[in-house]
């Protein structure tokens, strides 16, 4: 007679993992509520995917570089395998960095992926910032992710800086002494935070060891955990999707994250990499064994700093050099604090609250799952893309000295062209974007009520020549129509009937007037009524 036991078969290896994994981690749950989520397609939507794979590779690549990296400021003199820099005395940091290109296996390779992966990283968050802001995809309830993504962008920014100054070359040591300068005009406490944060005058000795500790561990270790954060949003609040047929503010359209998205994003992962691979083995970047180490007294022509610090220098290079001396004999250094100390976390503040900046001139505190089209949005697709003109303006200016040497002009003529196209240009944009959005808007409409112009002339029998409009189909008039178009708030009148007059705070004007210019008269093209819809399809007015 056999037992149940031997009559039980074995269930396979993996099986029984999963068995033993769900007893103690509940995965069974956790995979059945989550495996079959639905993510939608779009291609845009994987620039957020581009930023999350560069943070990888920066950290698998930034791991290895620390094994040979020394961050001290200890000075050595030179005698690895780089000839041309023998004998010159250098700091350890230098040192251990021309060891990493030519003595360490593999070095150069990897700490190319590094700094190229770095600059993609920034620039994907950047145009993944772009496609949220001109989708209004940061609405309500995203606005708390918006700030966590805003966060992850000037970490980044910062963990950029602090990973580009560690080498201590002549390039990098120019940056910090830009740093310094902005520290030291922040009014009052300038020079106590210098003084502070360099361990005494600057250089000193303590910049290098401080900023690797920063770069390797502090703003990395904050960066995921606001990733993380970052991820959970999008997983809770599930992901926005374009407008089409069946998509509604209540479900989401597209693939199960398992397996179809989990196949998609693998591949993609790898076709990053190899993107950032292959550019990082055909073209140098920051080749700092031809930069020489940094000393305070000697500064390289053409220095620059990485794109995403464009900004900043190019606001200091077009800031006019005001500096008074106060009575008492305390210098204020306008020409640095204004731009830097003033300006420049003034622009980011705007950017991180910008969400809620626009929910209030709106009144609109609805959920929205459903993305804007850009054009149906038009003032804040004019806001966005005079940001994007301004930043380019600025970029502009922090090069300079790179576009007079190239274009043969004069430094004076393009730090003065920065100067008026940085008020100017942005209101150029502005107003053309405007227009841009509400032609496209009127042509939807011709669309919607009169067909796509198909481009086939036709003869009447009278000898009329007409050209063939073909009726849209029924997905593609959806897409075109379901847009809403809001009105602009109205504070009513301030004189009741009885004539007793009610205060209206200033906030609320303003308001008002800011609302008109969102919604108002020539800020949107009314869309077609289905009245004027049927009318047309019924055959009257048709040309
Ligand atoms: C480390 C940098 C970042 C990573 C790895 C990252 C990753 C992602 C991913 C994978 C998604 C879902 C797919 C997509 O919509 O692209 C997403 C969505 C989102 N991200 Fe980021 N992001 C980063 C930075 C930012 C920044 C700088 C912002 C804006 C300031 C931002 C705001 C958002 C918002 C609002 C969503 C939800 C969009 C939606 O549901 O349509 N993220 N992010
Ligand atoms: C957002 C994250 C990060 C960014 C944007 C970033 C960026 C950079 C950049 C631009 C450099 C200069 C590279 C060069 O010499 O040309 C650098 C250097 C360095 N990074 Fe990072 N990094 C990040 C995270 C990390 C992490 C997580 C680690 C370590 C676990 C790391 C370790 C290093 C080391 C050791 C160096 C100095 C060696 C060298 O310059 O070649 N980094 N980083």
């Amino acid at each position: 007679m056999s037992t149940a036991t031997d009559n039980r078969r074995k269930a396979p290896a993996g099986e029984r993992v999963a068995d033993w994994a769900d007893g103690r981690l509940g995965i069974y749950t956790l995979a059945k509520t989550n495996m079959r989520k639905i993510f939608p397609d779009h291609w845009s939507f994987m620039l957020g995917e581009v930023a999350l794979y560069s943070f990888i590779i920066i950290i698998l690549t930034g791991v290895y570089l620390t094994l040979f990296f020394v961050p001290s400021m200890a000075e050595v003199e030179y005698h690895g395998a780089y000839v041309p820099m023998h004998g010159v005395r250098m700091t350890e940091a230098y040192a251990s960095t021309l060891d990493i290109n030519f003595d360490v296996r593999g070095g150069l390779l990897i700490r190319q992926i590094h700094h190229w992966a770095a600059l993609i990283f920034l620039a994907s968050m950047f145009v993944h910032m772009m496609r949220v802001f001109f989708t209004g995809a940061f609405r309500k309830p995203r606005e708390v992710n918006w700030v966590f993504g805003f966060l992850l962008f000037v970490l980044g920014m910062f963990t950029g800086f602090t990973g580009y100054s560690l080498p201590d070359d002549l390039l990098s040591g120019t940056g910090v002494r830009f740093m310094e300068g902005a520290i030291l005009a922040t009014p009052v406490v300038g020079t106590y935070l210098s003084m502070f944060l360099f361990g005494g005058e600057f250089p000193g000795t303590e910049v290098i060891p401080r900023f690797f500790a920063a770069h390797v561990l502090l703003l990395p270790g904050i960066m995921v955990g606001l990733l993380v954060a970052h991820l959970i949003l999008v997983f809770y609040h599930k992901h926005t999707q374009f407008p089409g047929p069946g998509k509604t503010n209540t479900n989401v359209v597209g693939m199960p994250l398992l397996p179809v998205y989990m196949a998609k994003a693998g591949g993609f992962f790898f076709l990053v990499f190899g993107v950032i691979a292959v550019l990082s083995a055909l073209f140098t970047i920051n080749p700092i064994w031809a930069l020489g180490p940094y000393r305070p007294d000697q500064v390289s022509t053409g220095a620059q700093p990485d794109w995403y610090m464009g900004f900043s220098e190019g606001l200091i290079r077009a800031m006019p050099a005001w500096e008074f001396v106060l009575p008492g004999g305390y210098t204020l250094n306008l020409g640095v604090a204004i731009p830097l100390v003033i300006v420049f976390p003034l622009v980011l503040t705007v950017i991180a609250v910008y969400p809620f900046i626009e929910s209030w001139v709106t009144g609109d505190k609805r959920e929205h799952h459903i993305l804007d089209r850009p054009r149906n949005a038009p003032t804040r697709t004019a806001i966005g893309a005079a940001w994007i003109s301004w930043y380019l303006v600025m970029l502009l200016g922090g090069g300079n000295d790179i576009f007079a040497i190239h274009f043969d002009m004069s430094i004076n003529a393009v730090t003065w062209f920065v100067r008026i196209a940085f008020f100017v240009v942005p209101v150029i944009v502005f107003i053309v974007t405007k227009r841009i959005c509400l032609g496209l808007q009127r042509r939807d409409r011709d669309k919607v009520l009169h067909g796509r112009e198909a481009g086939i002339i036709k003869r009447l029998p009278h000898g009329e020549f007409v050209e063939v409009h073909e009726p849209l189909s029924q997905e593609q008039l959806h897409t075109l129509t379901q847009h809403e178009q809001p009105k602009p708030l109205e504070i009513g009148p301030e004189v009741d009937e009885n004539g007793v007059r009610r205060k209206v705070p200033r906030s609320q004007k303003l308001r008002a007037r800011l609302s008109r210019g969102w919604y108002g008269e020539g800020s949107q093209i009314p869309k077609a009524t289905p009245e004027e819809f049927k009318e047309i399809q019924s055959g009257h007015g048709h040309h």
